[in-house]
């Protein structure tokens, strides 16, 4: 049951270790949704293309029961978000692409059907389609679209759309404090609104036409709202705060679908609630509720109350972990399913609402998607040994795989061993490390080690496969590439993450250091040929070591997308987060954000350092990197810098990743004695 390989790229050679060109050669699988027999899972897999130098992406038609793949769309090159219609007779996908001779300017929604055929535009929504859910009936979905919230009407919609398209001025004119998110401006005079569209005849309706009611500007996605069983009500998740600070205080409420009435369903001053799901008998709903108030690090937590909105709790406050939409309810109304990280892994879990316990249901690697129909149930993970794979598990824990795409091109790589280990880091605490070994890894013999320190801080990637910071690709240079997830890292508990809180850079820099120390006993690693390198938070972490940790002790830093002044850093879209997590605003305490920022200690600077950094980067913007580059230069330490034009915060043309690793270890082959002079490993 192979799939085809991606004809588009070149054979692969007779590889067995993973290199940038075979990375890129690997088909991408998104999540899948499941027909409402469980038989049927549809998804959407991106082909990259090196020569292309972009990615398409299509919908393919799997089967839980074993049947054979097949591709279910073939015309457009953006087909995502597929979801099967109640009654199983549609597939329902947002595209941008030509249909009836009508060329796409916004994201739309299209349907097939599940035994194929042509797709269809399913009615026109000028402003675009962000996001949508179908409605019990079948016949109308639910979708998210940005509008101009003082007209009234389609057609004013779509006026404005073609006026603002038409427009010859490019300037940003607005008033708004949050106005850009990770690399894009938020449309300026625009909302985001819920929509019935109804597929069929292609009428649309905004339901929060000429009301203040808006839904995320950040992360439009389709868990901001569900639609009751009965089709009646849709529950959504939003801020009443017509400033729409990126990290607000929303509340759930609930509007009648012909009424348009809303009501109140829960809200808390200290609470941010979000990702609301209904209960299959539409009496009681499930969101996530994070008492943000009283503390910003503190988690997302279950919480349940009845569609009333008479009573809600939180049930799950007890569990020392963060759970993670999406949420769903199993389908005897007595338990969610969610997924939830835990040391360093992500899992899906099933939360038993009587008995208040959690329990792993699928054990990742790392857990990105899953759905749940009909008995059948139905994941996306990865883990530091395979891209992201779908597989169909029967109630008794049996899985198997319901797709076989880079299979081929798996069997024939080596890609070395993973191991977790732990040491005793900052604070006398274990702390987490992922070993990532060269294939053929002998421990007789003497190798370098390339630290990857992870960004966030707040996240903890370990038994993860990434396709921008791939350590197999690392490993196979000869590299033993070390992950430590140091304080302040996800899924080791809250008191974990929040040590570091208004100070950052102090115990990471312990811990990564502990954990060099913890390497360089072991005989296999050459203490001449020790690196390190890491991403935005993970680049502040590589700058910050240049300032704090003495000459010689890492052979050389790559900094990608690094935070490196902090007063500088207000210019990004997370400004608001900085006094919670720094300590201070930068005008009330400049020495305590001082203390804290890489550019403090710049008269330390002492490892040579490559610098990488988007144009397009709004979370860390490319002023940093460059000042640092400047630096470095004005400090007559040998540095180069990679900057991209046309990328963010994430490298994502396939063109710009092959030159980014290319620099990458020509960068770290000039570093090492065992390239540039001498031999390795004596
Ligand atoms: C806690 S503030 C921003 C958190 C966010 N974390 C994960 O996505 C993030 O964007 N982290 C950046 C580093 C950064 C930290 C603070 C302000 C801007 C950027 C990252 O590591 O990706």
């Amino acid at each position: 049951m192979a799939q085809k390989p991606n004809k588009s790229a070149p054979k692969a050679a007779p590889a067995d270790t993973l290199d940038v060109d075979l990375l890129w050669q690997m088909q991408r699988v998104g999540a899948a949704n499941l027909s409402p027999d469980g038989a049927q899972a549809v998804c959407s897999v991106s082909t990259p293309s090196m020569a292309d130098n972009k990615s398409r992406s299509a919908l393919w038609l799997l089967s839980t029961l074993g049947g054979e793949p097949r591709q279910l769309t073939r015309c457009g090159d953006k087909d995502s978000q597929p979801q099967f219609s109640p009654r199983g007779d549609l597939v329902a996908f947002l595209a941008k692409r030509e249909d009836g001779g009508v060329k796409d300017e916004t994201t739309q929604l299209y349907l097939i059907a599940p035994d194929g055929g042509e797709a269809r535009r399913a009615g026109v929504v000028a402003t675009g389609v962000e996001a949508f859910k179908w409605f019990p009936d079948g016949r109308r979905v639910a979708l998210l679209s940005w509008v101009w919230p003082h007209l009234k009407g389609t057609e004013a919609q779509a006026k404005a759309h073609t006026e603002h398209k038409a427009r010859k001025e490019t300037g940003v004119a607005t008033s708004e404090a949050n106005y850009r998110y990770w690399d894009h401006f938020m449309p300026v005079g625009r909302v985001v609104h819920l929509h019935v569209l109804d597929v069929h005849t292609g009428e649309l309706t905004n339901l929060f036409e000429g009301s203040p009611l808006q839904l995320s500007r950040t992360e439009p996605d389709n868990t901001c709202f569900d639609i009751s069983p009965d089709g009646k009500r849709i529950a959504f998740s939003h801020d009443v705060n017509p400033d729409q600070p990126i990290d607000g205080r929303n509340r759930i409420s609930v509007i009648d679908v012909k009424t348009r009435r809303t009501s109140l369903l829960a809200k808390a001053d200290d609470w941010h609630l979000t990702a609301p799901v209904w209960r299959g008998d539409g009496k009681r709903l499930a969101w996530l509720a994070a008492e943000v108030g009283r503390k910003h690090t503190l988690p997302n937590h279950l919480a349940v109350g009845d569609a009333t909105g008479s009573t809600w709790s939180v049930v799950s406050s007890e569990w020392d972990h963060e759970v993670q939409a999406p949420l769903q309810w199993e389908e005897d109304g007595e338990a969610v399913l969610f997924a939830a990280e835990q040391q360093g892994r992500r899992h899906l879990w099933r939360f038993d609402l009587p008995d208040l316990r959690a329990e792993v249901v699928v054990e990742g690697g790392w857990l990105h998607a899953f759905h749940k129909v009909a008995g059948t149930l139905v994941t996306l993970a990865d883990s530091a040994s395979h891209p992201p794979q779908l597989r169909a598990h029967e109630p008794d824990g049996t899985a198997a795989r319901i797709e076989h795409f880079n299979e081929e091109l798996l069997a024939r790589l080596n890609l070395g061993d993973t191991e977790e280990v732990w040491f005793t880091g900052a604070l006398g605490d274990e702390v987490q490390m992922w070993l990532h070994y060269p294939p053929g890894f002998d421990r007789s013999r003497k190798y370098p080690v390339l630290h990857t320190i992870h960004g966030g801080p707040h996240t903890a990637p370990g038994d993860v496969w990434h396709w921008r910071w791939n350590n197999k690709v690392f490993a196979a240079q000869g590299y033993v590439v070390a992950s430590v997830n140091y304080h302040g890292s996800s899924s080791f508990g809250h008191a974990f993450l929040d040590s570091i809180t208004h100070r950052w850079g102090e115990l990471e820099l312990e811990d990564v250091e502990a954990a060099t120390d913890w390497l360089l006993k072991k005989r296999w690693v050459d203490k001449r040929r020790i690196f390190a390198t890491g991403g935005s938070y993970g680049g502040y972490m590589v700058a910050w070591m240049n300032g704090h940790v003495p000459a010689g002790r890492y052979a050389a830093y790559i900094c990608h997308a690094g935070c490196y002044d902090w007063q500088a850093m207000f210019a990004d879209d997370a400004w608001s987060w900085h006094a919670k997590e720094l300590g201070a605003w930068y005008w009330e305490d400049p020495a305590r954000i001082a203390a804290q920022s890489p550019h403090t200690y710049a008269g330390n600077f002492n490892t040579p350092t490559l610098v990488i950094h988007g144009a397009l980067d709004y979370r860390v913007p490319d002023a940093q990197g460059l000042a640092y580059y400047n630096t470095l230069k004005a400090r007559g330490i040998d540095s180069r810098l990679l900057w991209f034009p046309d990328e963010n915060h994430w490298v994502l043309k396939p063109r710009n990743s092959a030159q980014w690793y290319g620099e990458f270890f020509a960068w770290l082959r000039r570093h090492d004695v065992a390239t540039s002079k001498g031999k390795a490993g004596k």
